[in-house]
């Protein structure tokens, strides 16, 4: 007989298992009192061959977490150290989550699905274990948001309401909880390496270092797997840091804990879109230094990358991994241009640098949004005359003269609109009201829809060369 998975042709994996068994912990996700159904990733239920699942279903395993059949019998909560606001804290690891399975996407890459919210593990310390709704809702949006501008992302897979009352610092409580399910091609952070660092432990660093590089990088190991590993995160974080800028986005909790060997982008808590060009703006209350103010966020890219450097030195020489490090600044550099134009939807001989110099001149300069500042120019010569004719546009507009429009980047229909999808912090508290006053979950799913129409209108963003 052909049970519903089979039939709906998804598509296991369990690759951690080369990791087993110092990379987890088995654990039992809560028994929760409700289980409703909030959200679903259509889009990416088909990509692992899951989109046929009834809502049933989907709640049996995403709310339940009934096990995927051939993937992981048991789900892990995942061990990891990590430096957060720069303190080395060896008390971490997944306190309210877990790797529920493994799967691959329709062009065979590894893809996990991780929790957010799904109870307590050996590293919750005195925590509880669970997500708000609020937090789940804000999830969902900064992962639309990002993808559809072009940053390498989890993705949000699943929220379920979950009928419990938690009690939080810096949320109105007691206040609802959900449990959350995010696909990401890997959960292998950089406090990942250090915890095998930490404990001296070089059979597990050659392991990982293996795991990284063949099952999440697919490539063969060569003469310096450490350093060859070292390369690829490098090109991948300088182009998260360059994403994050071209996005306006300020991630706000960077610690090495939560940048992903892969560069993916993920764990989304007080995250904040700037409206403007400011290098200050800071996202979470908590963060008094700026320590992951929007200009910053390079560099403590950078230094989150240096921690894997210093992780992998009982395998290697440091000079082969300062070579990698210093790579950085130009690396950004290069994604930071080839991002700009790719948002600005131009193409052509002119001079990037200086095109993305003078833009940021001007959004600084005259205090010009972000997101308007994109979708004037991108949207036609017009409405950019119109509104850029003061003195500080000046050299932009000499500078983006040398530029043509690259093919097809203002076919959509979305450019013809007066303001661009933005995600201000009070539309992002507007959706959240209406579902904690009213249970009117219609402007998530409106915005959500809004998001994707922008986010079609963009098209792929240019991946690392
Ligand atoms: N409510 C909670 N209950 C238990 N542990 C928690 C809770 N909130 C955070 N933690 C734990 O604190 C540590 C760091 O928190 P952080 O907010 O970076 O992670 P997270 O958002 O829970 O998970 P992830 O990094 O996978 O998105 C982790 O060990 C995390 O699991």
């Amino acid at each position: 007989m052909t049970t519903p998975l089979q039939a709906a042709k998804y598509r296991p994996a369990d690759e951690i298992s080369a990791l087993m068994p110092d990379i987890g912990d088995p654990v039992e996700a809560a028994d929760f009192p409700q289980t409703v159904l909030r959200f679903r990733n259509d889009r990416w239920a088909d990509a692992v061959g899951l989109g046929s699942l009834s809502e049933d279903e989907w709640i049996g395993h995403f709310g339940r977490f009934h096990p995927l059949p051939e993937t992981l019998p048991k789900p892990l909560a995942l061990r990891y150290h990590g430096h957060q606001f720069r303190m080395y804290n060896p008390q971490i690891g997944d306190g309210r989550g877990f790797l529920f399975a493994q799967l691959r996407d329709g062009a065979g890459r590894l893809l996990d699905l991780g929790t957010k919210g799904s109870g307590q593990t050996p590293y919750s310390r005195f925590g509880d274990g669970r997500l708000t709704l609020k937090g789940g809702v804000r999830e969902i949006l900064a992962t639309e948001m990002l993808d559809a501008l072009g940053v390498n992302t989890s993705r949000t897979f699943s929220l379920i309401e979950t009928g419990e009352a938690l009690q939080r610092n810096d949320e109105p409580s007691p206040t609802r909880s959900a449990v959350l399910v995010r696909l990401s091609h890997s959960h292998i952070r950089i406090g990942t390496f250090q915890r095998a660092a930490f404990f001296d432990d070089k059979a597990l660093l050659e392991k990982l270092t293996d795991y990284a590089l063949t099952r999440l990088y697919g490539e063969e190991p060569g003469d310096s797997p450490p350093v060859q590993l070292m390369a690829r995160v490098i090109e991948q974080v300088a182009d998260l840091a360059a994403s994050y800028m071209v996005a306006g986005f300020v991630h706000g909790v960077l610690n090495s804990d939560n940048i992903n060997v892969t560069g993916e982008s993920f764990d989304y808590g007080p995250w904040r879109f700037t409206p403007r060009w400011d290098n200050g703006f800071t996202a979470a209350y908590f963060d008094e230094s700026g320590l992951y103010a929007f200009g910053r966020q390079a560099e403590a890219i950078h230094w989150n990358a240096a921690q894997l450097a210093v992780s992998l030195r009982p395998l290697v020489e440091a000079e082969p991994l300062v070579e990698q490090m210093e790579r950085f600044p130009a690396l950004f550099e290069e994604a930071l241009t080839r991002r700009f134009c790719w948002r600005l939807g131009v193409a052509g001989g002119g001079d990037a640098a200086a095109l993305v110099q003078t833009a940021v001149r001007g959004m600084v300069e005259t205090g010009t949004e972000i997101d308007r500042f994109f979708h004037d120019w991108r949207g036609g010569a017009a409405r950019a005359a119109e509104r850029y004719a003061e003195e500080s546009w000046a050299p932009f507009r000499e500078v983006a003269s040398g530029f043509t429009a690259a093919n097809g980047a203002r076919d959509h229909g979305y450019w013809r609109d007066d303001a661009p999808c933005s995600m201000p912090i009070g539309e992002v508290e507007t959706i959240w009201s209406a579902i904690d006053r009213d249970d009117d979950w219609r402007p998530l799913h409106d915005k959500v829809a809004a998001i994707r129409r922008m986010g079609e209108a963009h098209g792929d963003a240019p991946a690392v060369a």
